[in-house]
């Protein structure tokens, strides 16, 4: 590392020792880069090293059934891939956490380049674009803490993996990061995010553009869809 580095580097700061051709995203515009420098400063957010690289588009499975914890679904060609569909590839945004910002952890941890945290009425706090956001991009791992699948007692803040044939859960409840405060919309085709696990961790995947001011949303899955409908009901009955 320069020495000039080491005076300017703040704990908040992310690093990128990025030596191998990866992708920048700097504001709208995303370009893959073979430069061999090292990249550092707050706008270099995806990066892929040259290992993966390599391999990057290779496709393993005609259909969306995954059986490697590396290999990833692309939702629009419904194809399984090794890393990323090179047609719609992954841009990945590390998780970061700005100390500076005063508040909960979850608010700690939110890109503020992308987003920016909404007041969603009976739905409580959620997560609102402040800039046009492309497909294909990718925020993660959904951070918190894991227990067996079966004493998760928080199924709302909590996502299911599994883990050397371990079914585990990530409960977000007591320390989540801001993946935790994307709601869930009220139909399952009204969501913008599809979560995926690779390595044993969640992410979530950007699957349809969102508008700057449009919020984030992701389907929790069928069992949270029922009880959505339940408290439709019951409100449609308060109503009339
Ligand atoms: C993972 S948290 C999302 C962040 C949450 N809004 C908050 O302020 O902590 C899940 C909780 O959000 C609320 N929620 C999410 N989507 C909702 C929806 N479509 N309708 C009503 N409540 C929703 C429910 O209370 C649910 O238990």
């Amino acid at each position: 590392m320069p020495a000039f580095a080491k005076k300017t580097i703040k704990k908040t700061d992310v690093v990128l020792k990025i030596r191998a051709p990866h992708y920048i995203i700097s504001g709208d515009k995303i370009q893959l880069k073979e430069s061999k420098k090292i990249v550092r400063s707050d706008e270099d957010l995806g990066a892929v090293p040259a290992a993966v690289y390599k391999e990057m588009g290779k496709m393993k499975a005609r259909n969306l059934k995954i059986d490697r914890d590396s290999d990833i679904g692309c939702p629009q060609c419904n194809k399984i891939f090794y890393t990323s569909c090179l047609e719609h590839p992954l841009f990945w945004v590390p998780n970061k956490v700005d100390r500076r910002v005063k508040g909960p952890y979850t608010h700690k941890t939110l890109p503020t380049n992308f987003f920016r945290v909404s007041d969603e009425g009976h739905k409580g706090q959620g997560v609102r674009a402040i800039r046009d956001i492309p497909t294909g991009l990718v925020f993660g791992p959904y951070e918190g803490i894991k227990t067996k699948a079966e004493d998760c007692k928080n199924p709302d803040y909590s996502w299911d993996v599994e883990v050397n044939g371990l079914k585990l859960a990530v409960d977000a409840k007591e320390k989540g990061n801001w993946l935790s405060l994307v709601n869930s919309p009220d139909y399952k085709r009204g969501g913008n995010i599809a979560p995926f696990q690779h390595k044993g961790e969640m992410y979530y995947l950007v699957k349809k553009p969102v508008k700057k001011g449009e919020e984030l949303l992701v389907w929790y899955g069928d069992a949270f869809g029922r009880r959505l409908a339940r408290w439709r009901k019951k409100a449609e009955k308060e109503q009339q």
